[in-house]
């Protein structure tokens, strides 16, 4: 080995559920000068699509799942860039030019960027370049104040993203700008439809200081080295702070509000294009605004050799997208994740199966759901 490798630039891409992130990420790697790159994906939910979903060569992609970036997994993300640096280290892969790592859309960033600047074995072969962050015009207004975790988002980010400017009226994004620039007022605001979106403008920020943010950035910073001091009390030096070690004061379930569930369907039998189509419009116009995410892969009876994908962000469904085939062949299998708040899990269960030919006595099957939604339990209008 001939000396010590530069330091790896390490990007943060966070935003809230169903902001754009893997959209634009999609879009930043078709940059040759991004060639090198290693993605790191992390998952909100027991069953992993995004992979799925991200273009890029799958050998780049390391996925991190069950478990959000900033509670269960970050022993997980420490781990993996630990690992990274050493197969680069052995001349077992190339050396990365660079780190993406694209957060859950509840992901907390200050933990996450405690992990990349706090920890010793990190800072010695890793820098963080910067923190990008991608807010939805139609959405973002709205979920910032109505979430905590996409208030900090933004109060942290070097850069901010505003998504689906194509969605949205002029005012709401002249809106949105005048939010996004009170809540941090130096990060540069870009829109995601033109190619001002690109990798010189959303990378290479320079080193991360926490002191040129908005004052209550720091405080999260230094609340979250505090809680990183006191795990590693009771840690004795181990970084999986994902082990259920019972001393762990801030550890996931209540930082994400108890009423917020993640949960995922999964199918084995192609779907009638119209059951489908019925299910979510009921799902959405009975409890749409508790409907935080969804994101499926849906094997359609019409045509099974080619998947649609399905996005929905509270009220809004982005138009179905059609696969040229599966991304892995050998699982044709629906796959359907969700993260509500205050909707319970049965609910969307006894919705779904009611339209996918699994009959119950005591549930209402489609035909008289179809023809009377409001038989459904719990559906109000
Ligand atoms: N029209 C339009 N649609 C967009 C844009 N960005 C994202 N979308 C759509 O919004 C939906 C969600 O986009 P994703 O990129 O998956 O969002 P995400 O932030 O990665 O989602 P999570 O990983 O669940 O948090 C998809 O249907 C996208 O096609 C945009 O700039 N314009």
């Amino acid at each position: 080995m001939n000396g010590p490798l530069p330091l790896v630039p390490v990007s943060i891409l966070t935003g809230f559920l169903g902001a754009g992130k893997t959209t634009l990420l999609n879009r930043l790697l078709k940059d040759p000068a991004l060639a090198d790159t290693a993605v790191i994906i992390n998952e909100f939910g027991d069953v992993s699509i995004d992979h799925l979903l991200v273009e890029a060569s799958s050998d780049g992609v390391i996925e991190l799942s069950d478990g959000c970036l900033c509670c269960t997994v970050r022993g997980e993300l420490v781990d993996t860039l630990a690992d990274l640096m050493d197969r680069m280290q052995t001349g077992r892969i190339k050396p990365l030019k660079r780190v993406v790592i694209e957060t859950t859309g509840l992901a907390d960033p200050a933990p996450v960027l405690q992990s990349v600047l706090g920890n010793p074995i990190i800072a010695q072969n890793f820098r963080l370049d910067g923190v990008v962050t991608v807010v939805d015009a139609v959405n973002g207004e709205q979920t910032i104040g109505n979430h905590v975790e996409a208030l900090k988002q933004v109060a942290v980010a070097d850069r901010l993203v505003i998504s689906k400017t194509g969605l949205a009226k002029g005012e709401q994004i002249e809106a949105l700008k005048a939010q996004l620039s009170e809540l941090n007022p130096r990060a540069p605001i870009i829109d995601g439809d033109t190619d001002e979106a690109g990798r010189a403008a959303l990378f290479d920020c320079g080193l991360y200081d926490a002191s040129t943010k908005v004052a209550d950035v720091g405080r999260w910073l230094q609340d979250e080295a505090g809680a990183e001091r006191h795990d590693h009390d009771h840690d004795h030096g181990h970084h999986h702070d994902h082990e259920d070690h019972g001393h762990h004061h801030h550890h996931d379930v209540n930082r994400h509000g108890t009423d917020i569930r993640s949960f995922s369907i999964v199918h084995d039998r192609p779907i009638a294009p119209m059951a489908l189509e019925i299910f979510i419009d009921l799902l959405r116009s009975a409890h749409g605004e508790k409907l935080l995410r969804m994101k499926a892969i849906v094997s359609m009876a019409d045509n099974p050799e080619r998947p649609v994908v399905l996005h929905g962000v509270q009220t809004v469904f982005h138009r179905p997208e059609r696969l040229a085939a599966w991304p892995d062949p050998a699982d044709r299998r629906t796959r359907m994740v969700l993260i509500t708040k205050g909707l319970e899990e049965t609910f969307v269960r006894d919705l779904f199966d009611a339209f996918t030919g699994k009959p119950r006595v005591d549930r209402p099957d489609a035909q008289a759901l179809a023809d009377n939604p409001l038989v459904v339990p719990g559906m109000r209008f």
